[in-house]
């Protein structure tokens, strides 16, 4: 894989391991304590200048999250800033205690409670980094209160004091930073829906970790990604050959719709046009086939039998779904179409299933049987069809990203669940994360939308001759939920949060491209 490996996210215990070999191969922990904390003094005095925000509170814990904090607090008093420290714990650690000695010694004004320091202009939060274990409480938890209720500026090392490492929950109460700078490689609590209401700005402070140090640190564990732009572009069917045709670029079969949710097989058909797809195929009940032609000229339209509610009864038996690159089902089809998600699912054509997709292979009640496919099947749940389709998964682990391996694992399917920081899966057990989103995408019709913008990314990739179909299915899933990501938030930059409907987003698709990969 050629993804960097600042993109990779560990664990407390991963980088644990990793910051061993470091140890073990010489590097001593005081040295490279002042490296970090050099860089993180340089990122402040770039973020917050000497002029504007003269007065720098520092709040130290007992560890080498509160040693950082010192260094950084002697560097920053060394460069004309007005540094005071709160140092609210007992017993330090030797190194810890050193520096706090030395801070004393410099003559920089030093207090136990947050309460009792002079007003400033940023503070930095040193108490807890990745060694935190227990729940925050005493004077460590009142800190933490006096801190949120002063509402300036905090910059947390490593991670906002309080959060757990991995499962990104407050341990008990935890700090609210407008940064958080995480150090040298990204902690998985930088991928939890519970951490962000804590994280403020994540910022990836590096210190040089050399790649044998990861490689051995990680070794048989399953990798863990950040999707980022530079990863994205490898995987995007960008450029395209310049001979191609249009049946060489997937043909992707949509199955969506139903007399009530006729919308949601129009919104599925928009993503997938803006994924470029060479050809799209839509079924839907015979009832709204003319509506669908008119709306979506390029598509071909299959009108299919319908039940008295308006639902697909059943595929035509003229349609040949071994014909189609791909086939996504789901969008709309309410839950009275389950022969339906029956016939795609005995088809052995890459298959993606949505919504009642997933509501018609609950009830099927075979999710094992998926691993006797023989090309690639990927689900797009959100959080209720997860737990619907894997109900042990979310309960055991309060961590979105475990749970979805475990399904990927369990299902031999690519799982991606849908949310704030959607978590992607391949049965293998490599996890993907994207990492930047916007609350504009929670309203009906932001999925549907997506269906078809993966659906149309895995015809693609499904009609070109890819070596693993597995892992061209997870890269399908990974571009299409990092693209609908980026045009959400386009779209909110222009339109504010609220007014980012499934039309509108699905327009955004395609400049957005344009706009990051310029
Ligand atoms: N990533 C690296 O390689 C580097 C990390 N650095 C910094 O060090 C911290 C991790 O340091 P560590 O001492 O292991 O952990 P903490 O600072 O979080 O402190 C642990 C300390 O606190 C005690 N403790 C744990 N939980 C509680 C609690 N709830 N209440 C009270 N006390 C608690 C525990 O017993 C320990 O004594 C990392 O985040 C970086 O900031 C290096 O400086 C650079 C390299
Ligand atoms: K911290």
């Amino acid at each position: 894989m050629s993804c960097e490996f600042r993109d990779r996210i560990v664990t407390a215990e991963q980088m644990r391991a990793i910051e061993g070999r470091l140890f073990e191969a010489g590097m001593p922990v005081a040295a490279l304590m002042e490296k970090v904390a050099g860089r993180i003094a340089a990122w402040v005095v770039g973020q917050f200048p000497l002029q504007r925000y003269p007065r720098i509170a520092v709040v130290a814990g007992p560890g080498h999250n509160g040693g950082d904090a010192l260094v950084i607090a002697r560097e920053l008093a060394a460069q004309s800033y007005q540094v005071q420290v709160c140092s609210p714990a007992d017993r330090l650690k030797p190194l810890t205690a050193d520096h706090l000695r030395f801070i004393g010694y410099l003559g920089i004004p030093v207090v136990k409670a947050v309460e009792t320091l002079d007003p400033w202009d940023v503070l930095i939060d040193g108490l807890f980094g990745f060694g935190l274990e227990r729940s925050v409480e005493g004077a460590m938890a009142d800190a933490v209160a006096a801190i949120n209720a002063a509402n300036r500026p905090v910059v947390s090392i490593d991670l906002p004091s309080g959060l757990h490492t991995d499962t990104g929950e407050a341990l008990g109460i935890a700090v609210q930073a407008t940064h958080t700078l995480c150090l040298g490689m990204w902690k998985r609590a930088f991928c939890q829906e519970e951490s962000l209401a804590y994280l403020g700005q994540p910022h990836l402070i590096g210190f040089d970790i050399p790649p044998q140090a990861i490689e051995a640190g990680l070794e048989n564990v399953p990798s863990v990604w950040r999707a980022t732009l530079a990863t994205i572009r490898e995987k995007l069917p960008l450029p395209r050959q310049p001979n191609t045709h249009k049946y060489r670029v997937g043909h992707l079969l949509l199955v969506a719709g139903s007399r009530p949710y006729a919308g949601a097989a129009l919104l599925a058909a928009l993503g997938a046009r803006a994924s470029g797809v060479g050809m799209l195929t839509l079924a839907v009940p015979e009832s709204l086939r003319l509506m669908v032609v008119a709306q979506i000229p390029e598509a071909l339209v299959v009108g299919c039998p319908e039940t008295t509610e308006g639902a697909i009864a059943h595929l035509p038996d003229t349609l040949d779904l071994s014909r189609y690159s791909a086939i996504a089902c789901g969008p709309g089809l309410s839950r009275h179409a389950g022969k339906v998600v029956k016939a795609v699912l005995q088809s052995q054509t890459p298959l993606l299933l949505d919504a009642d997709g997933l509501n018609g292979l609950a009830d099927l009640g075979t999710i094992e049987t998926l691993k006797q496919r023989q090309s690639p099947t990927v689900l797009t749940p959100h959080r209720g069809e997860f737990k619907r389709l894997f109900p042990e998964q979310l309960e055991n682990s309060g961590d979105g990203g475990a749970a979805v391996q475990q399904a990927a694992a369990q299902s031999g399917a690519v799982v991606l669940l849908k949310g704030a920081c959607t978590a992607i899966a391949h049965p293998n057990g490599t996890l993907w994360y994207i990492p930047e989103s916007t609350p504009a995408l929670a309203r009906g019709g932001s999925g549907d939308v997506l269906t078809g913008l993966i659906g149309g990314l895995l015809a693609q990739a499904m009609a070109s001759d890819a070596d693993d179909s597995f892992n061209s299915a997870l890269d399908a899933a990974l571009v299409g939920a990092w693209w609908h990501g980026q045009g959400a938030r386009a779209a909110a930059r222009d339109r504010t949060e609220l007014g980012v409907d499934g039309t509108q987003l699905a327009q955004y698709l395609n400049p957005v491209l344009a706009q990051v990969l310029a």
